[in-house]
């Protein structure tokens, strides 16, 4: 057996996400398929009656055991749901509000906190709604931004990456207006994040020398500062120094023509300079399979590529193989790391 195929030795944490989104329906769902999908043990932080709930609207037969500690998810796992402490909240699908998001806020912050002291091989949260967590007090954008908090580290160090089977894209600006983004496009913040996108490629997913491409700003990347000047005063400069210190990287590229099926084959990550830049492409290609990753952090987290969709929560619409993506990733990262 080989160290990457070896079983984890400690189980997933998973997030609830707001109770009112799909979170805990597509987390029952993932559950029932675990011998299929060969998910490795996870258990939930809080939530049990919510989830139970969630698997009835959903037609699903689920068993539900509270867990005192973590490590009994790893037998509790093979026969019911382990749930992880005994806050909880209506299950109202469609219909967030102030108790959802406590419960949703608190399972975060346990989740993130029992991942860093160990206890979990890795998080993997469910969708929240930053509109409904801000107003319980949560101050950051996201939960990439939070869990920089959580672990220590600065934001910069938090690098969000978008991966499904067809495409990894890291946008190197995240939650902020498009207005802003020019502004925050320092050579800077594309070196640093450009670095630790190549270490994390490396040591989480075993490629042995990353292949990245990078998006210009402006249409046609600038076509030569006739569309704009970004590219040649802040992302020329710091590719060439990325490639002056041995990183395989190229562009600025056009960021419509780095997408095409055929572009796409010739890296392992594209570095988007904004948000969209990056999601649109992933999203297009891989909704139902795309992880939300977060690079650069002590511990190992994923989340799936989608958010709370209150539209569809309770109906029974709502596709589990994001979710089930997430905990596959985390899996394979945490046993990489564990092999290490
Ligand atoms: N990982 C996360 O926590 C995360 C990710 C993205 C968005 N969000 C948050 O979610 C909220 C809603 O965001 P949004 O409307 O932009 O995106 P969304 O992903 O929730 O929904 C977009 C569309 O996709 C559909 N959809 C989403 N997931 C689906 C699934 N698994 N199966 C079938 N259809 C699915 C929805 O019904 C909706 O029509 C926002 O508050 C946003 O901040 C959270
Ligand atoms: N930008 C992410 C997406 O659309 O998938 C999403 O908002 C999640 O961000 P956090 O993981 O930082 O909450």
């Amino acid at each position: 057996m080989s160290a990457l195929s070896r079983p984890l030795a400690r189980p997933l944490a998973v997030s609830l996400g707001d109770p009112a989104g799909i979170g805990p329906e597509i987390i029952t769902q993932a559950w029932v398929d675990r011998a299929v999908e060969k998910l490795p043990a996870f258990f939930v932080v809080g939530g049990a009656q919510v989830l139970a709930e969630a698997a009835k609207a959903r037609g699903l037969h689920v068993e539900i055991e509270r867990i005192a500690a973590p490590e009994q998810a790893m037998e509790v796992f093979r026969t019911a749901i382990p749930v992880l402490g005994s806050d909880d909240a209506a299950y109202t699908p469609g219909q967030p509000d102030q108790s959802g998001a406590h419960l949703a806020l608190h399972s975060l912050v346990d989740g993130a906190g029992r991942t860093a002291l160990g206890e979990a091989a890795a998080l993997v949260t469910a969708p929240i709604s930053k509109t409904d967590l801000a107003m319980v007090g949560f101050t950051q954008p996201g939960q990439t931004e939070f869990l920089a908090d959580a672990c220590g580290k600065e934001r910069e160090d938090a690098v969000m990456m978008l991966a499904g089977p067809s495409l990894r894209a890291v946008p190197l600006t995240v939650h902020c207006a498009l207005e802003e983004v020019s502004g925050r496009l320092t050579k800077d913040l594309i070196l640093h994040r450009a670095r630790i996108v190549n270490e994390a490629l490396k040591r989480d997913f075993g490629i042995e020398k990353p292949r990245i491409a990078v998006c210009g700003l402006n249409p046609h990347a600038g076509e030569n500062g006739r569309f704009g000047d970004e590219e040649q005063r802040v992302i020329t400069p710091a590719v060439d120094q990325l490639e002056a210190e041995g990183l395989d990287i190229t562009g600025p590229h056009p960021g419509d023509a780095l997408f095409t099926p055929r572009a796409r084959k010739k890296y392992d990550v594209a570095l988007a300079m904004y948000h969209d830049q990056a999601l649109i492409p992933l999203k297009a290609l891989d909704f139902d399979e795309g992880v939300n990753v977060t690079l650069g952090l002590p511990i190992v987290r994923t989340s799936p590529d989608h958010g709370t969709a209150f539209d569809i929560a309770g109906k029974g619409k709502a596709d589990a193989g994001a979710m089930i993506a997430a905990l596959r990733m985390a899996g394979e990262m945490a046993a990489r790391r564990q092999a290490n």
